[in-house]
């Protein structure tokens, strides 16, 4: 995968600066299209990762039960307007065969489909689609709750407003009463 080109970032920061009617040499912001540069290779360092490789240490634990990381925190960027979205993610799968993965695993895997310009459906969606891959579960659900900075401090303006999506799989499909058990533990304080 391609490393990520600092220069290019810091050419077309400071042309951004220069079309704002700022100046790009001006003391405060001299260094600012570095910064922003570094930052880039930081929140978008997923895309030189590949989400499924978290999840291949397994255990061979034999638990065919429910497994349920919740209030996963993560920050990602609106690949519409490169604005920030972010929020908790929740992560449940019903493992099989053994195939139990560090609970770490889980959250690293929200974490790099994060860190790359996205759309919170997709951040669910491949989520989701990691585990079923990796680990062959019985099935898995992955529900993502998130404020979307460019329905907040731009555009529409609602501050405040939260966008829930959920992408289900495998037997929890046809599982109604699995699926409200995991909401029911999702939306539990304990
Ligand atoms: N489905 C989805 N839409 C998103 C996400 N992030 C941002 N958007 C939406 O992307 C849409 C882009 O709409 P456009 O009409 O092309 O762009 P725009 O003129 O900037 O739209 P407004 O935000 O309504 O001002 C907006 O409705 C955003 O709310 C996301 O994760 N999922
Ligand atoms: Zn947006």
């Amino acid at each position: 995968m391609n490393e990520v080109n600092l220069e290019k970032i810091e050419q077309a920061v400071r042309l951004i600066l220069e079309a704002i009617g700022d100046d790009p040499n001006r003391e405060g912001i001299y260094e600012t299209p570095k910064r922003v540069a570094k930052m880039y290779a930081e929140v978008f360092s997923g895309m030189r990762q590949d989400e499924k490789a978290h999840l291949h240490k397994v255990f061979g634990e034999d638990h065919e039960e429910l497994v349920l990381v919740k209030d996963i925190p993560f920050h990602s960027m609106c690949e519409h307007h490169l604005l920030p979205f972010y929020g908790v993610a929740h992560v449940a799968y019903i493992p099989r065969n053994g195939r139990v993965t560090g609970l770490s695993k889980l959250a690293r895997t929200v974490e790099t489909v994060a860190k790359r310009p996205q759309l919170q459906e997709r951040i669910t969606a491949s989520v989701v689609d990691a585990i079923m891959d990796v680990l062959q579960p019985h099935g898995a659900m992955v529900v993502v709750e998130a404020e979307h900075m460019c329905m907040s401090m731009r555009g529409v303006r609602k501050p405040g407003s939260k966008t829930v999506t959920t992408a289900v799989r495998g037997s929890l499909k046809e599982d109604v009463q699995g699926r409200n058990e995991i909401l029911a533990m999702i939306h539990s304080s304990k």
